[in-house]
C-alpha cells in the first residue's frame, strides 16, 4: 500500500517544491517530533484516548485512532458502545479497544459515563467525538469531561453537537486546554446561526474561540488555525480531501502531536499541514475521485518523509 505512494507521488519524482512549505516557526517543533533518542520507549511518545462510535460509525473512531498511531504517539485506546468494539478492534491489531455500557440506540449510555471518565485519567490528550450520534447522554459526557479533564480535550463532530446543545455559561471554567476542530456546517450549529460567507465565519469562529479560550480548526479549503488571537491558514491540501473520514484522520492526528508535547495551536497546525500533505500524495497517486480517508492515513508516512526532507 505505502509502496505505491512512494513509487507514483510527485515528491519523489522529482519536481521542484511539491508543497507549500511548513510555516518557519514549526521547524523546530516538527523536527523534535522525528528525532527519537536510541533508548526511547513507547510511552515517551504519550496516550491519546479516542473517545467516540455509535451502532452505525465503527469507522470513525477507527479511522482517529489510526491517525493516532501515524501522528506518532506511543499508545492508543479507544473507546466505543462494547456492540462495536469487535469491529473497530479489527481494523489493526494496534488497537486497544474497550467496549463501554450503550443505550437502546446503539450510542453511549448513561452508565458509560464514570468508565469513560476513569479511562480518561491516564490519558494525555483526549480526542471526543468521532461517529459518536447523537445520543441522550452525549451532552453530559461533554459537559463532564470540559470540566473536568485536566490537559487537552479536542472535541470533533459529534463532541461538537453535543457542545453546541450547551449553556455557554457552563463552559467558563475548563480544568484543561481545549480544542474544537468545526468543518463549516459544525461551526454554524456552534454559534447557533447561519453564516454562509467564509470570511464572516473565520471572524465568527476567532471570536468563539476566545471567548472559550480554546484553539478552534475550522476546516474546508485553506483552513484558519486560530486561538483567538493568533489566525493561521493551511496551505496544504486540496479537493481529494472532501471525502468521508478525512476529518477522523485530522482530529486523530492533532491529538497525537500535542500528546508529543507541541502546544495546541503548534499542533492543530502542524496536523492540518500534515494532514493537507499527505491528501496531496494520495491525491496525486490515485486520484481525487479514487481517494479515500484510509489512502490518507496509508500516506501520513510519505507525509512525515516530506517533512524529514
Ligand atoms: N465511517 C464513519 O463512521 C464516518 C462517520 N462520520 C461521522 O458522521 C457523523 C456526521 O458528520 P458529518 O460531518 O458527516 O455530518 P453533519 O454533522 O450532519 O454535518 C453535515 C452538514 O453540515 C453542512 N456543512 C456545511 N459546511 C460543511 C462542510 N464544509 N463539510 C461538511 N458539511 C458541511 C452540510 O450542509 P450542506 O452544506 O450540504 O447544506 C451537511 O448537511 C459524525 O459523527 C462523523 O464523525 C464521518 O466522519 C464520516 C465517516
Ligand atoms: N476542498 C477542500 N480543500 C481542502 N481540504 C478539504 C476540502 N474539503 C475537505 N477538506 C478537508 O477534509 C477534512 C474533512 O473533515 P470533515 O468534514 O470533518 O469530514 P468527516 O467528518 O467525513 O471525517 C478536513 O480536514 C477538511 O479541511
Ligand atoms: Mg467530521
Amino acid at each position: 500500500m505505502i509502496d505505491r505512494f512512494r513509487t507514483d507521488c510527485r515528491y519523489h519524482s522529482g519536481m521542484d517544491a511539491p508543497f507549500p512549505p511548513l510555516p518557519q516557526d514549526l521547524l523546530a517543533a516538527a523536527h523534535r517530533l522525528l528525532a527519537r533518542a536510541p533508548d526511547c520507549h513507547k510511552y515517551d511518545f504519550g496516550r491519546v484516548l479516542v473517545i467516540g462510535g455509535s451502532r452505525s460509525m465503527a469507522g470513525a473512531p477507527a479511522l482517529a485512532g489510526m491517525a493516532v498511531l501515524r501522528g506518532a504517539a506511543g499508545v492508543v485506546e479507544i473507546a466505543v458502545p462494547q456492540a462495536i468494539a469487535p469491529v473497530v478492534a479489527g481494523f489493526d491489531p494496534a488497537l486497544i479497544v474497550h467496549g463501554l455500557p450503550e443505550d437502546g440506540g446503539g450510542h453511549f449510555g448513561a452508565e458509560a459515563l464514570d468508565g469513560l471518565l476513569a479511562l480518561a485519567q491516564k490519558a494525555d490528550v483526549v480526542v471526543c467525538g468521532p461517529g459518536m450520534g447523537r445520543g441522550p447522554a452525549l451532552a453530559d459526557l461533554v459537559e463532564r469531561l470540559w470540566q473536568s479533564f485536566p490537559r487537552l480535550l479536542l472535541l470533533d463532530a459529534d463532541g461538537l453537537n453535543a457542545l453546541a446543545g450547551l449553556p455557554r455559561e457552563r463552559l467558563r471554567a475548563p480544568a484543561g486546554s481545549r480544542m474544537l476542530t468545526p468543518h463549516a456546517g459544525e461551526m454554524q450549529r456552534l454559534l447557533g446561526s447561519v453564516c454562509s460567507e467564509r470570511a464572516a465565519l473565520e471572524a465568527e469562529a476567532t471570536a468563539y474561540a476566545a471567548e472559550l479560550d480554546a484553539v478552534l480548526v475550522l476546516k474546508g479549503h485553506r483552513t484558519l488555525v486560530t486561538d483567538g488571537v493568533r489566525n493561521q491558514h493551511n496551505a496544504s491540501g486540496g479537493p481529494g480531501l472532501a471525502t468521508a473520514g478525512t476529518g477522523d484522520v485530522l482530529s486523530g492526528l492533532i491529538g497525537a502531536l500535542a500528546a508529543q508535547g507541541l502546544t495546541p495551536f503548534e499542533a492543530a497546525r502542524l496536523g492540518a499541514w500534515l494532514h493537507g500533505v499527505a491528501g496531496e500524495l494520495a491525491c496525486e497517486a490515485l486520484t481525487a475521485p479514487g481517494m479515500t480517508a484510509g489512502d490518507v492515513l496509508d500516506a501520513l508516512p510519505m507525509a512525515w518523509k516530506a517533512l524529514a526532507e
